[in-house]
């Protein structure tokens, strides 16, 4: 409970989730999308003793305070976007913001009041010995969200068939011909790899040498061996965590499920997920009942035009241990604190007695703010439970918190790790390392750790990194070393000078790593790199940043691909997990 609370802290202090959010729509890989508004730190007032207190999960919670009223600080230096925060920090002020490109920044407050308080402590003041501070004193404009004209307006399929074709747009094809299509597209992005790098400008003659594996003739010039896809054993019901919005249905039904089309489509209807493919029955029976709750109460759904509402959101997690973890989602600034306490305890009540699925564990969160899902910047109290859910993969076993990383397809997720684990070919005789960068909650690590004499974890989420040491605890794993830090920052970890034999298992978000991480496994004695990509697109500039020619921003020798191979994560959706090994001799 105590280490939960300190998560929660961490999150209100600013720290990022591993998740980046999921649409509403359900969509793949959830951890690869960040909300804009999420990225540009926490909404919720993280000086509040009220907020830092509630989090805590005693206390009453109180609602958050909109920061509507804006101090304008003009006159500053362009840039200089550390100093000048410094600058205002050491005036007692935190919520500042400014742009590299302009002149000015902004700090926000709660009331009128304080903000005209500052403008007296700033204004006038003489920053950096030369630049005069000038203010002014504003009220932020509410947003007025203006749907377009539906471009739905013809359309003649039921709900039921619009939210099928969003969320599973593959689900009319037989499996086999998804799986084909999948392995069609992987086969282009394998193919341009060896494209890209002949058409690399400025190629030398030496660079051309380096890479002379590029420009042999190869079938459909695939620069290695592909294998057959491998197909998840589940085609149904296999998602473990769900992201349900809180609204209503096109005929103005409070309801929970998914929305129609896109937001920013003017689409704001919200439908059942009852005969989505890829959703297990547990997690449909709680959202129906959680329907049936926000019907039965006097409380309105969250509106996302009126941005008015209490109900707004609603994550499921059903492990294949049979574990739940239900959290909801409110708006609770327009609540009285009794009314909001009562509430609480009747979400609590209905939860702990609800009959069909056994909830392990209840979160409450509350959130003001804008951003649509469930968000780790927000208030999130156990109201039951310890908070987290367990699952297992190749016989280890993972606590899960609600705001963690975790794939969504158990016995998929179990053959790609294997397939990570037959391409490292670890070597009994030889003492190895493994660096297992963008590590989650050590998932891939701690099932392969009993084959190596260590494992490095990294891995950007400190929350994540707490699940990691505990899950390499748990299961017994005593040869792990784990770093709470972007791979970026942790650049030692690649460079060191090890005795071991290194291997490298890359598993990053969906737009790859920072090229300095590239930059620095090139510098490396890493041998062997095994990346996994959910979006071989998007990752397309680290595979060439391992495959181009030496030059003075890539050092050392070039890596190449050796194999390669579909892992179908998301029967009926669009993504598939690309594997490839990267070797090179040095
Ligand atoms: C696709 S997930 C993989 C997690 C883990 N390997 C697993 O299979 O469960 C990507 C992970 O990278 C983390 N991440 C994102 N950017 C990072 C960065 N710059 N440095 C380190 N980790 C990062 C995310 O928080 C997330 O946990």
């Amino acid at each position: 409970m105590l280490r939960f609370a300190q998560d929660i802290i961490s999150a209100l202090l600013g720290k990022r989730s591993s998740e980046e959010r999921e649409n509403d729509a359900g969509n793949e890989r959830p951890d690869l999308k960040r909300n804009k508004s999420e990225d540009v730190g926490p909404a919720t007032n993280t000086d509040s003793p009220a907020v830092a207190e509630s989090a805590l999960g005693g206390g009453s919670a109180r609602p958050a305070p909109k920061f509507n009223y804006i101090l304008k600080v003009m006159n500053l230096p362009q840039g200089q976007i550390k100093p000048t925060k410094k600058f205002f920090a050491d005036l007692g002020f935190n919520k500042i913001d400014k742009s590299p490109t302009k002149t000015f920044a902004t700090i926000t407050f709660d009331s009128e009041a304080k903000a005209l308080d500052a403008q007296k402590a700033v204004d006038g003041l003489i920053y950096q010995q030369k630049y005069k501070i000038e203010t002014e004193v504003m009220k932020r404009k509410e947003k007025v969200f203006k749907p377009r004209e539906s471009k739905f307006a013809n359309d003649t399929r039921t709900p039921t068939e619009r939210l099928a074709d969003q969320v599973t747009p593959l689900h009319k094809l037989p499996y086999d011909e998804q799986l084909k299509k999948k392995h069609e597209v992987n086969t282009n992005h394998l193919s341009n790899i060896k494209r890209q790098l002949m058409n690399l400008p400025d190629l030398s003659q030496a660079g051309k040498e380096q890479i002379a594996w590029a420009f042999e003739k190869t079938p459909r010039q695939l620069p290695c061996e592909l294998a057959e896809p491998i197909a998840s054993p589940e085609l149904n019901g296999y998602r473990t965590k769900c992201e349900f919005t809180i609204g209503k249905n096109i005929d103005g039904e409070k309801t929970v499920g998914f929305l129609l089309g896109l937001f920013k489509e003017g689409q704001t209807g919200v439908q059942e997920p009852s005969e989505c493919l890829h959703i297990p029955d547990s997690a449909k029976k709680i959202a129906a009942a959680m329907e049936s709750y926000v019907r039965d109460s006097k409380y309105e759904v969250y509106d996302r035009v009126a941005k008015d509402g209490v109900y707004r959101g609603l994550l499921v997690r059903t492990p294949s241990t049979g574990e739940v973890m239900v959290l909801v989602q409110l708006k609770n600034d327009n609540m009285t604190t009794e009314e909001y306490e009562a509430e609480k305890k009747k979400i609590q009540d209905f939860w702990a007695n609800f009959d069909q699925v056994k909830v392990k564990t209840l979160l409450l969160q509350t959130w003001n703010g804008q951003s649509n899902g469930i968000t780790d910047q927000a208030e999130t109290q156990i109201l039951f439970g310890d908070g987290y859910v367990t699952e297992e993969l190749l016989g280890c076993k993972f606590r899960i918190s609600y705001n963690a990383f975790f794939q969504i397809n158990t016995p998929a997720t179990e053959l790609l790790y294997q397939k990570c684990a037959d391409w490292c070919k670890l070597d009994p005789s030889k003492k190895t390392i493994l660096l297992d960068l963008c590590c989650g909650t050590g998932t891939i690590g701690i099932t392969m750790a009993k084959s190596v004499d260590k494992v490095i974890g990294v891995e950007i989420v400190p929350e994540a990194i707490v699940d990691a040491k505990a899950n390499a605890e748990r299961n017994g794993i005593t040869n792990v070393e784990y770093y709470a830090s972007k791979v970026e920052d942790k650049l030692d970890v690649l460079t060191r000078s090890y005795d071991e034999e290194v291997v490298a298992i890359l598993d990053p978000p969906r737009a790859g790593v920072h090229k300095s991480v590239i930059q620095a496994i090139r510098k490396s004695k890493i041998q062997r790199v095994i990346y996994v990509s959910c979006d071989a697109k998007q990752a397309r500039d680290n595979f060439l940043g391992l495959c181009r020619p030496s030059s003075n921003q890539y050092e050392g020798i070039p890596f190449r691909p050796k194999q390669a191979v579909s892992v179908d994560l998301f029967p009926h959706a669009d993504p598939s997990e690309l594997v490839i090994e990267f070797t090179r001799d040095i």
